[in-house]
């Protein structure tokens, strides 16, 4: 197998003295969707905070094509290539869509620059219609659709989602899954949090389970699929 683009190899995470994550393993190869599921509370924000450098581990490493970037400061991790959407939209509420954007605007860690305004418009023709519309008044889904669209104009190697579906309605919930099977066909590498199996059965192409803070679970959806087990267990279908 090639190197993985992420790779988390055995990871500990404290918050204080409490234990969240115990040795974790996780390898997302290149044009991978892998799915990180488990219930409310199994550690999944934690795993991207810790890969994001928000929430260093004290042991173990956190590997980008093979180079380790654990225990460097958060815009340090971005610019090595990762790019980090967290559950709560971060969009700049006084500034236009296309501020936005072109605020976020860098070249990736290989000085490439795939991601334009002009090619986001066309992902994302939704948010070509509103560009010059502050972010503050655009609704729920369109935010969270302009928090991803910001996050690809840094031009990353992995595109980290965390619950990208949460407090959405499921008209808008559709919308967004669309939205990142359109990135998966183009061949960008995601790793998507979520509670919600079911968003990601029509989306991912991997899965790996997480549970009480480790990894029970890691292989194809469409063997995730036909493990009843496995999401009786941990994913409470
Ligand atoms: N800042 C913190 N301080 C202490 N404990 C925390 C902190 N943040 C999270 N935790 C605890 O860590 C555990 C894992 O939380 P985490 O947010 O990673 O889970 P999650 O799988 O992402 O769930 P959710 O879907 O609720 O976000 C939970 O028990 C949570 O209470």
């Amino acid at each position: 197998m090639d190197t993985p683009i992420l790779e988390m190899r055995g990871a500990n995470v404290f918050y204080g003295a409490s234990q969240i994550l115990f040795g974790v393993n996780l390898a997302v190869q290149r044009g991978q969707t892998m799915a990180l599921l488990g219930r409310n509370g199994a550690g999944k924000s934690t795993t991207f905070k810790a890969i994001a450098g928000i929430a260093p581990p004290r042991g173990g490493q956190v590997l980008l094509s093979g180079h380790p970037v654990s225990g460097q400061a958060p815009y340090l991790v971005a610019r090595a290539g990762i790019g980090y959407v967290p559950e709560d939209r971060q969009v700049f509420p006084e500034h236009t869509v296309d501020d936005n954007l072109i605020v976020a605007a860098k070249r990736g860690p290989r000085g490439d620059r795939h991601w334009t305004t002009e090619r986001i418009y066309e992902v994302f023709p939704i948010l070509a219609g509103m560009r010059n519309r502050m972010a503050g008044r655009l609704s729920g889904g369109e935010q969270q659709m302009l928090t991803i669209a910001r996050t690809l104009m840094g031009n990353p190697d992995i595109l980290l989602l965390d619950e990208p579906s949460e407090g959405l309605a499921p008209i808008v919930v559709r919308a967004i899954g669309d939205l990142i099977r359109q990135l998966r066909d183009m061949g960008v590498t995601i790793l998507i949090a979520e509670q919600n199996m079911h968003f990601c059965l029509g989306i991912a192409t991997h899965a790996t389970v997480i549970d009480k803070g480790q990894v029970v679970y890691s292989a194809t959806i469409d063997e995730l699929r036909g493990n009843d087990a496995i999401m009786q267990r941990y994913l409470a279908v």
